[in-house]
């Protein structure tokens, strides 16, 4: 080989020999490099990972084949209570977490590890270091090395607890939406329905599918007009809110009422996003309040009104009257022997009696006419319509009829015929002017009327009897007013010895210093508590005042007998006598003979068998008596004989014509000779001449009383009167 081309060729050869050191050094260098990119790559991955698991707040964790914790991220350590992950490296669940989670993690890692598949999304509650409570939803991944084996596990877990919290909260949401017993619908803003529960579908007929989309007016009962609506949705405009009763339509047709709240919901930007309405059926709420309204209203056993709604009808009744002018009649209907149907045949037969007759009064009545039971066998009816009072007369006898017709039911199976009849009292507004309650009393006053005067009959109300009547109240309401207050007064009207000249004493006569109307005779109010017991009390007051007026003259060294008329209903109280001796007994000083019982020989004669025995017993207790306008009462001699009366005293009436009138003075000689058979003493009232005074002095008649010797006076003119009358008797008053 020519050396030229060997020497090319080593020239050659360490050209590339060259090149393959450039190539090596090059290479070298980039592998250098590469070296040194991994190196670096390295420690940023070292480093980002670190500051990975530092910050993230996912729960990052790898473990090895025997559960020991490789690394963690910070976060999960800080939830466990570790300042530093690299506390928690090298160690088991176990050493870690409390137990009821370490076992839960390791049952989940064995399957990762024995199935080499992830395990992804699982939810485990957790207890943190604080104790504080929550949920962590975890993903687990197998990494296997290179011969394929499951190495170690890593695992992300995330804190869901505020997740699973609103998840709750929907799903409570959600429940009280389907199981809610009110109805809710959704509306959107339009109003178009969005969602309704089973509850609405319930209450409205309505599956959800044929209501989505559509308007609620679909549910308008036509109860509610369209100002109602209007109304309403202003409200929603303005509060956001209504709620209040409705009547809505169900799909059948059937109309029911609910309690409805409709609530608007707004979205962030307070837009109208939904209205909701809730709702409650309240039909059966409703027929509830109907049937106690029902109840309280009606009787139940007839089905008539009771007397709260007659009340009703009666003020309805009486305003119609007085627009239309005419006449009403209130009827006051009572059965008669009702009692002896019940006792005989027992409760259940009286109640069907009742209702028989209830169903034949209605209809004995005219139409706009009201019958109403108040109870027991008691019913009352409003007549309307009346032209005159007297319209309302066939009404009653028609209503008298259909109570007197026997009644066929059956009783222990066996046909019975019933057989009462009805009181009835009538009352006629406006003739009678009294208020609605007034009339059903008048009404009831006149029943009782019918029922005394022997039942089955009707009995009208008397206006005129029952103001007499009221005023008698009235009256005996002021005196017994006027005995509380002290205003009745003791007159005293002298009796003296006209041929002596001597006083002998007085009667003592009531009078009523009237407040308003002055100084009141006993003829103008006496009468109006005759035969009333105030008359009893007021005869007792009588007899009290005169025994101390006996007393007080007494005091005064005069001794005076005073004579007090005796009522004929005061002589016969059982106790007359015991309250007579407790009055003198009130007054030791005073004898009994001072007192004078005058008894009117009629009322004498009215039980003289128990006036007989008064008296004596009055006699035996030494108080005098004197029987009063003698000759009056056709007294037989023989009661005369029987009578302890010491006194006849000769009737005024008898006096004032005996001058002119022979019978009279026939009369009055009479009496005077009576008294003189008897061995009694007799006294002439109302001598008011000279002439009358001298006949009976002629006549044998001493003792007088009458406004010609003296006027009655108050007891404080008497003292003074006798001085006068002593210095100069006979000088007749005026
Ligand atoms: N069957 C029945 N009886 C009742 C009812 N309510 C009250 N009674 C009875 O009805 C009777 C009414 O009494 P009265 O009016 O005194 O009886 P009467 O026999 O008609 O007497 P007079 O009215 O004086 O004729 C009493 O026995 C009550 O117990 C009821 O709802 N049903």
């Amino acid at each position: 080989m020519p050396a030229t081309q060997a020497l090319a060729e080593v020239a050659q050869l360490t050209a590339e020999l060259q090149a393959c050191r450039d190539l090596l050094a090059r290479q070298t260098r980039s592998l250098q490099v590469a070296e040194q990119k991994v190196a670096s790559t390295e420690l940023e991955f070292n480093r980002d990972f670190g500051s990975f698991l530092d910050k993230t707040s996912d729960f990052v964790y790898f473990k090895n084949r025997e559960g020991r914790m490789r690394f963690c991220s910070q976060s999960m350590a800080t939830l466990f209570g570790y300042a530093d992950w690299r506390e928690m490296v090298g160690r088991l669940d176990r050493e870690l977490f409390p137990p009821e989670s370490s076992e839960v993690y390791a049952d989940e890692e064995a399957y990762v590890f024995a199935q080499g598949q992830p395990l992804l999304n699982k939810v485990n509650s957790y207890r943190g270091a604080n104790a504080q409570q929550g949920y962590v939803q975890t993903s687990r991944w197998p990494l296997f090395n290179a011969q394929g084996e499951v190495e170690s596990i890593f695992g992300i877990g995330r804190d869901v607890t505020d997740n699973r919290q609103t998840q709750a909260h929907i799903q409570l949401a959600a429940s009280v939406f389907t199981h809610a017993r009110e109805g809710i619908m959704i509306c959107d803003a339009q109003g178009s329905i969005v969602d309704v529960n089973a509850s609405f579908s319930r209450i409205t007929g309505y599956r959800r599918e044929e209501v989505i989309g559509a308007n609620p007016r679909i549910l308008n009962s036509g109860r509610q007009d369209a100002a109602f609506y209007a109304a309403m949705w202003q409200t929603i405009v303005k509060a956001g809110h209504w709620s209040g009763e409705i009547w809505n339509r169900h799909k059948s047709g059937a109309v029911y009422a609910e309690i409805l709240t409709i609530s608007t919901v707004f979205d962030a930007e307070q837009q109208v996003k939904n209205y909701v309405a809730l709702f409650t059926d309240i039909t059966p709420m409703k027929e509830h309040q109907s049937q106690l309204e029902h109840m309280a209203h009606y009787d139940m056993l007839t089905g008539l009104p009771n007397r709260l709604l007659f009340a009703d009808r009666l003020g309805q009744a009486m305003r119609q009257s007085d627009r239309s002018k005419h006449s009403l009649s209130v009827i006051y209907l009572d059965l008669d022997g009702f009692k002896a149907v019940n006792d005989t045949y027992g409760h259940e037969t009286g109640d069907a009696l009742l209702v028989t007759l209830a169903q034949r009064m209605r209809l004995a009545l005219r139409e706009g006419d009201s019958l109403a039971r108040f109870g027991g066998d008691e019913f009352v009816a409003v007549l309307v319509g009346l032209e005159h009072a007297h319209d309302c007369v066939p009404v009653l006898e028609r209503l008298l009829l259909a109570a007197a017709e026997p009644v066929k039911l059956s009783f222990n199976d066996e046909p019975v015929s019933l057989h009462v009849s009805a009181s009835i009292g009538a009352t006629i507004y406006p003739k009678d002017g009294a208020d609605a309650d007034l009339l059903m009393r008048h009404a009831d006053q006149a029943m009782y009327l019918a029922k005394q005067a022997g039942k089955n009959r009707y009995h009208l109300f008397d206006v005129a009897h029952d103001t007499a009547v009221k005023h008698q109240r009235e009256w005996l309401d002021q005196m017994r007013r006027a005995l509380k207050e002290g205003e009745f007064v003791l007159y005293y009207q002298p009796k003296v010895d006209m041929h002596s000249g001597l006083v002998l004493g007085a009667e003592a006569l009531i009078r009523w210093q009237h407040p308003q109307r002055g100084l009141l005779l006993p003829a103008e109010f006496l009468p109006g508590i005759e035969n009333h017991e105030l008359s009893v009390e007021v005869g007792e007051w009588v007899i009290a005042t005169a025994v101390a007026q006996i007393g007080a003259w007494q005091a005064q060294h005069l001794l005076l007998s005073v004579s007090v008329n005796i009522g004929a209903l005061q002589l016969q109280q059982h106790h007359f006598v015991d309250r007579l001796m407790a009055i003198l007994e009130r007054h030791p000083d005073v004898p009994h003979r001072h007192l004078e019982l005058e008894i009117l020989e009629s009322s004498a004669l009215k039980d003289i068998a128990v006036v007989a025995q008064v008296l004596h017993a009055c006699h035996a207790r030494e108080v005098r008596i004197a029987l009063d306008d003698f000759g009056t009462g056709y007294s037989s001699l023989t009661y005369l004989k029987h009578l302890p009366a010491e006194t006849l005293k000769i009737d005024q009436s008898f006096v004032r014509d005996m001058v002119s009138d022979p019978e009279d003075l026939a009369i009055v000689n009479g009496v005077i000779g009576l008294a003189r058979a008897f061995g009694r003493q007799v006294i002439a009232e109302g001598v008011e001449t000279a002439q009358q005074s001298a006949l009976l002095l002629s006549l044998g008649c001493h003792q007088m009383q009458g406004f010609g010797i003296a006027r009655p006076m108050p007891a404080a003119h008497f003292i003074p009167w006798m001085r006068q009358w002593q210095a100069s008797p006979f000088v007749h008053a005026s």
